[in-house]
């Protein structure tokens, strides 16, 4: 047995982007990318992908550069998840919400040697550019042809991009080029910050095996059938798409990219596809169950769509259920590339009552296949919490998908890659009996009320119960006599004919909860701040919460 060593016909290493020849053998004439009126079969996509490689290459891209793109889910998004990677090239996809300060310091911080733009990006990106130092070598503007957008003017775009477009590019490259696969699996293929929900993003770095691990595993936790088709609502600048732009083409499906959408859009697209499986963050369930009727089609059978990114409310996953979508709940991190946990569905739940069911589907649940542990830690011991559903500590997690690291931030990465072997997420959970885990908060987050750890989900989770609530964010406010109060930001549903007080609300809340958790302060607002990952920018409430100062003290 000593002498059985890896040998040369099984050390090749893991890559997720070998999928999409497979797929053009095998699915060489069926549908991999619709926009609008444009439909691409996989053997055109492949050489799509193959041609930018090449080009990237004779542009003097090579191995390790960093290659940006600012673009919303249009086809050549997707294609660069393969083209660019296929380069060499490590692919950075930039959220094209964040403002030009925000954009310029990651570009800065990237190292970018190019960067693909949207039409509709461009002045954003020039605003960008021009807050880069003297000293700093800007990437290469080259921007993407857009025939269904009126404002993507091409001798603009041409002139924006000294000559070079995105579709010269694909014109110039070479179809069959032998694109460079990566000497070993550990070399980076990703670079995507973090969503900046509690502080300023971190540069994650994902490896080719890391990602080949999370998108097999994604494909087996979701169950995803062959030849699937997928609504692209995630956007792909989120953590590469949870790792779906190389699992749907794994699976030889059909991606329908939408630059953007409403409720509206969904289903009609929904019905004009006739899609099987879609992702988005709770918002975007929020959006699908609170739509009007008149916006509403019949779906064209049951859709599956898979959910996380921040904790879903049992009454919003019962709302979407009772519409016909079967909703899976995963979580992750952009630290694991996708899902690492997901709460995996046992027949026996199916005959629970609805408002059961949603609340067991509301837990984050437990390891997927590829993840190898987890766990819910005391912080100050290192150990075990207790299995009871109630003691909160730290969630962490160990495998195979586990980012490389934070690029140039070795303080940021030790803190979360600790030598005990385990990634701290900073997130704050409790461990069920039953083995899953279930979310409280994000540790920044948790308020103390009186020396009570108070779960601002929990609290959300109640509210959204109510009948008026649209979204709601829950965060502490500083109180002289507590340390810190509940103070809830609510939006009404659009309509509602006698939309409660904030007094109202507050009563009703303490008629559902210990009074120690209630909210004492509810401020309606029209809509919430969030990030483009639809996740609500708590810190810019908890400042608000903050500026409003101490109520004047009182007695539970
Ligand atoms: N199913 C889920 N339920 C509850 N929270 C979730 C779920 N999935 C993800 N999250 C939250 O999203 C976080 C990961 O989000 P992401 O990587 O996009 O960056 P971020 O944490 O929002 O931003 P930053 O790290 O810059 O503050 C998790 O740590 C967790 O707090």
């Amino acid at each position: 047995m000593d002498r059985m060593k890896p040998n040369t016909a099984n050390s090749c290493p893991l890559t997720p982007l070998g999928f999409i020849e497979r797929t053009a053998t095998v699915y060489g004439d069926c549908p991999s990318v619709i926009y609008h009126r444009t439909v691409f079969t996989w053997s055109q996509t492949l050489r799509r992908c193959l041609r930018l490689a090449s080009s990237l290459s004779s542009l003097g891209i090579s191995r390790g550069d960093v290659v940006s793109v600012l673009a919303p889910n249009v086809p050549a998004m997707y294609e660069m998840h393969f083209g660019v990677p296929m380069s060499g090239a490590v692919l950075n996809t930039i959220n094209l919400r964040l403002d030009a300060r925000t954009i310029s310091v990651l570009l800065r911080h990237s190292g970018s040697k190019l960067i693909f733009v949207d039409p509709l990006s461009l002045p954003l990106l020039h605003d960008a550019l021009h807050l880069l130092p003297h000293s700093h070598q800007p990437p290469r503007v080259v921007p993407i042809e857009d025939p269904y957008e009126e404002n993507a003017n091409s001798s603009v775009l041409s002139a924006a991009g000294g000559g070079l477009t995105y579709e010269k590019l694909i014109e110039m490259g070479d179809p069959e080029f032998k694109w460079v696969r990566p000497k070993s699996d550990w070399d980076p293929m990703v670079l995507n910050y973090t969503s900046g929900t509690t502080s300023a993003p971190k540069g994650v770095v994902h490896c080719h095996r890391g990602l080949y691990i999370v998108t097999v595993d994604s494909l087996i936790d979701w169950s995803i059938p062959k030849r699937p088709v997928y609504l692209w609502t995630l956007p792909m600048f989120h953590a590469n798409g949870w790792s779906y732009p190389w699992g749907i083409a794994a699976a030889g499906g059909t991606n329908v990219c939408l630059r953007r959408f409403d409720a509206a859009t969904i289903y009609a697209a929904l019905a004009t596809h006739r899609v099987t499986h879609m992702c988005g963050a709770p918002v975007v369930l929020n959006m699908l169950a609170n739509a009007p009727d008149s916006t509403r089609k019949p779906l064209p059978g049951t859709v599956q769509i898979l959910t996380g990114g921040s904790p879903p409310p049992a009454a919003v996953l019962h709302r979407v259920e009772a519409l016909g979508f079967s909703v899976g709940h995963g979580y992750g991190l952009t630290e694991t590339g996708g899902m690492a946990l997901s709460c995996t569905w046992k027949a026996e739940w199916d005959r629970l009552p609805a408002a059961e069911r949603a609340r067991l589907k509301s837990r984050q649940g437990v390891r997927t296949l590829a993840m190898t542990d987890i766990d819910v830690i005391d912080r100050a011991t290192g150990q075990s919490v207790k299995r009871d559903g109630a003691t909160m500590g730290e969630i962490v997690l160990r495998g195979g998908y586990v980012m490389l690291g934070y690029l140039k931030d070795e303080d940021g990465t030790s803190r979360a890659v600790r030598p005990d072997g385990w990634f701290y997420t900073g997130d704050v959970g409790v461990m069920h009996a039953d083995g899953y885990v279930e979310i409280k908060d994000r540790s920044k987050d948790v308020i103390i009320s009186g020396g009570e750890n108070v779960s601002s989900v929990e609290v959300e989770s109640v509210l959204y119960g109510h009948p008026a609530v649209n979204e709601v964010a829950v965060v502490a406010r500083p109180d002289d006599y507590w340390g810190e109060t509940t103070c809830a930001f609510v939006s009404m549903k659009e309509g509602v004919a006698a939309p409660p007080t904030e007094a109202e609300v507050i009563a009703w809340c303490r008629e559902r909860m210990p009074h120690y958790m209630a909210p004492k302060t509810v401020v309606l607002k029209p809509e919430l701040p969030k990030t483009s990952t639809g996740k609500v920018q708590k810190y810019l409430l908890r400042e608000m919460a903050k500026a409003m100062g101490s109520p004047r003290p009182s007695r539970m």
